[in-house]
């Protein structure tokens, strides 16, 4: 039996449908028609739909065109949730495209674009729950309540110890705590009053508004290149190149304020925000004076807060977000710019599902929404200055410090020529521990970095230097353990481990390493008066810890600040005026073909950071293969000399940016299981990719085992990220594999780990 409603439409087949993706964790995807009552519905629309036995919700992914099949079949969408799409148009092409290139559902990138709390209707409430403290108990009523009523007594005692005297439900407890709260009202303590929820996410904190600088001459150039483009329809991204301390977030400023006083909206890509407070300062107070407000989009915002500036972001309030990575899908309206700072930064990969670059989605946004895109960076990554070259990005250059201040001279220290008998020998040469000493002595500050990125897995000679590499990728050997063999990540080849150094025959070839405790305490000892903090993944852990120190650092009350990669990013100190590398070489002995480009683009970062201020800075670099050309080339600040070669070699071997590379990593909890699983798509691809998809022999990956899982990876390549994705996506599907099997394929993957 057909229900009235559905045989309407049999009659009438010019009623269309639509596909809708509902919500949950499963990719479910379904057909529906829209009913006659129903006007106005557009991909991005959230509604109701019938799923099996109960309501369901869902986003419209596109507006079908009626089948005669469908007809009878097709149940009805129940309600449309909100008139307008929550996701435009351009957001909705971005997503299909991702979802292709990307090998990856396309809700996946939904999620991303309309965020969990978003969708939960109940963070829409505006006003919430406040209870205020009227009067302390006496100490006889608190004995009292102590001992019937100890949960009214904790609550009297949270509100007398909070600011003002006032909490809010929430922060009581929640629900929980109403019928106390209540009692004690009656017993006039306290009064509940409900009020409007003011859920700014940098509330308490104050910006001095700051005003535009005057630009010098290389800036003023670059600018009016940006402003032109924003202009013109005919469009090109651009990549500004500009050495450390030349003034690009300057020319981003005027340039945003450019776009936002067009009547525009802007969106700034930063890496990890807690990593990068100065830069999101600098932002906050430059555009407190502008009009149309400022939304940041950090990743610790409460569901709330998320809510809200997503609200706000999408409503118009806020025109400029500021936001990492995943605020490339920002709901920006009219968006006339996009910038993404430090363009080569690694954290703009996402390394768990949906996997894909937000500085690749950030140009493709800019193009679906015809906008202008910005990649700023002093050492840019080897894509974007491929693309330069090719003609595909504009080149815009800063080759000046803004203010006419000098780069630093850059020392580097042959570690193998140190005097191993030394107190600090392998860790702080002499010439750098006289350096500190002298910068202690004249009140200056140091930054020393302890790159240790690398794998104390890789074998390198302390007397000479050499690192065992592969013969197929010139790529640095990872010892496996339980093998016992060296193994390149890359192709798979596999060497015996030597008993000495293939080079200089010195049997001291041993396995590299040592971390920042360890120095942190040789640092002590070998300057007691410093004062001295140290920043890397266990610090950052604890919430504000990296602000506060580096807050410390800023405000001159720390002499010496250590730190891993996360401290090279961005700082603008003018007290720095010596910056020590303790070890240069961790970062190049890691099995990646991006190790070298990344070793460059770190030593120079992290040098650019010293002579900022009115004094010279000196930089010393410490090193056991000085004449490793990431190494060379950062020493005279030149880009362009290591991209000339850097790119060369990387054609040589057919890596990146001259193919697309992918990694295929299946896991599993049984280790045979995984093996052999990976051995048979490894033969299925084998046997089934065209001629231009390259498959790698199978191996353990260079984390075997990582949570409970054993891990085997291949490698991909070709010229066509989309026929890998669509390709090799094709068969692990046909594989079937069962559920105690995980196989993920990172396209234009950054990770080999
Ligand atoms: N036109 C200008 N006149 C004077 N000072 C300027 C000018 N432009 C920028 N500055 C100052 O120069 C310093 C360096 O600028 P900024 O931090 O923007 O450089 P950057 O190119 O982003 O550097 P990095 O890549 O090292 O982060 C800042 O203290 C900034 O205030
Ligand atoms: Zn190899």
């Amino acid at each position: 039996m057909q229900t009235p409603q559905q045989q309407n439409l049999f009659d009438e087949p010019a009623v269309r449908a639509a596909r809708i993706l509902i919500d949950g964790a499963s990719d479910l995807v379904f057909d529906y028609a829209i009913p006659p009552g129903i006007e106005g519905i557009l991909p991005g629309c959230r509604v109701e739909i019938p799923l099996r036995h109960h309501t369901a919700t869902g986003t419209v992914l596109e507006i079908t065109e009626p089948q005669d099949t469908w007809a009878g079949s097709l149940k009805l969408i129940r309600r449309l949730i909100a008139p307008e799409p929550l996701i435009s148009a351009p957001l909705m092409e971005m997503a299909r495209w991702a979802s292709q290139y990307y090998a990856a559902p396309i809700e996946q990138f939904i999620r991303c674009i309309v965020p969990e709390p978003v969708r939960q209707e109940k963070h829409s409430e505006k006003t919430h729950k406040v209870v205020r403290l009227l009067a302390k108990p006496s100490q006889e009523d608190e004995t009292r309540l102590n001992k019937r009523a100890p949960r009214q007594a904790s609550i009297l005692h949270l509100l007398a110890e909070s600011p003002d005297r006032t909490l809010t439900l929430k922060e009581l407890g929640g629900t929980a705590a109403l019928t106390p709260c209540r009692a004690l009202e009656k017993q006039g303590y306290l009064t509940i009053t409900e009020e409007e929820q003011h859920r700014d996410p940098s509330a308490g904190e104050d910006y001095l508004p700051t005003s535009a600088l005057k630009l010098n001459e290389e800036q003023e150039q670059a600018l009016k290149a940006v402003v032109a483009d924003i202009e013109h329809a005919d469009k090109k991204p651009i990549l500004l190149q500009g050495v450390t301390g030349s003034g690009k977030t300057e020319v981003y400023l005027q340039a945003v304020e450019h776009t936002v006083r067009q009547g525009k909206s802007a969106l700034i890509l930063v890496p990890e925000i807690s990593l990068t407070p100065q830069t999101l300062q600098r932002f906050k107070s430059r555009f407190s004076s502008l009009p149309g407000s400022v939304a940041i989009l950090h990743s610790s915002l409460s569901d709330g807060e998320r809510f809200d500036e997503w609200h706000s972001i999408r409503e118009g309030t806020a025109r400029i977000a500021i936001g990492p990575r995943s605020a490339v899908f920002a709901p920006l309206r009219n968006l006339g710019l996009i910038i993404v700072d430090e363009e080569h930064d690694g954290s703009y990969k996402q390394e768990s599902a949906p996997r894909y670059q937000g500085r690749d989605l950030a140009v493709l946004r800019a193009k679906l929404e015809g906008a202008t895109v910005v990649l700023g960076s002093a050492t840019p990554s080897l894509e974007t200055l491929h693309n330069a070259r090719t003609g595909k990005y504009a080149t815009l250059r800063l080759d000046r410090r803004a203010d006419g201040q000098t780069l630093p001279l850059i020392r580097i220290l042959d570690m193998r020529t140190e005097a191993k008998d030394k107190k600090y020998a392998g860790v702080l040469s002499e010439r750098l521990r006289m350096a500190i000493d002298k910068r202690l002595a004249r009140g200056e500050q140091t930054i020393l970095l302890l790159n240790r990125r690398g794998f104390a897995r890789s074998l390198q000679c302390p007397d000479c230097g050499h690192n065992v590499t592969c013969a197929h990728c010139a790529l640095p050997l990872t010892y496996h353990i339980t093998e016992d063999r060296l193994i390149c990540h890359l192709c798979g080849y596999r060497a015996i481990v030597p008993r000495e150094c293939p080079e200089c025959r010195s049997s001291n070839i041993l396995l590299q390493g040592f971390g920042t405790q360890k120095v942190e305490a040789i640092l002590n000892r070998a300057f007691p008066q410093a004062r001295l903090q140290r920043i890397d993944a266990d610090i950052s852990r604890r919430k504000n810890a990296v602000r506060d120190i580096l807050g410390q650092f800023r405000a001159r009350k720390l002499d010496i600040l250590l730190g891993t990669q996360m401290i090279a990013k961005g700082l603008d100190f003018p007290g720095v005026t010596l910056v020590g590398v303790l070890n240069a070489d961790l970062g190049l002995c890691i099995p990646d073909l991006r190790a070298s480009e990344r070793t460059f683009q770190l030593l120079t970062q992290v040098a650019g950071r010293a002579g900022r201020g009115d004094l010279d800075g000196e930089v010393i670099i410490q090193t056991f293969t000085p004449h490793a050309a990431a190494i060379q080339f950062a020493r005279r600040h030149d880009t362009d000399g290591f991209a000339d070669q850097e790119l060369d070699l990387r054609r040589q071997f057919e890596h990146p940016p001259y193919v697309h590379l992918a990694v295929l990593t299946l896991r599993s909890t049984k280790e045979e299981l995984a093996e052999y699983s990976m051995h048979t798509l490894y033969r299925r691809l084998v046997k089934n990719l065209p001629p231009d998809i390259l498959v790698s022999e199978p191996a353990p990956a260079p984390i075997p085992k990582a949570y409970g899982q054993y891990r085997f990876q291949s490698t991909i390549k070709s010229h066509s990220a989309r026929r890998i994705a669509t390709c090799v996506s094709q068969e692990i599907a046909a594989m079937n594999a069962g559920d105690d099997i995980i196989i993920t394929l990172d396209i234009d993957a950054y990770s080999f780990m």
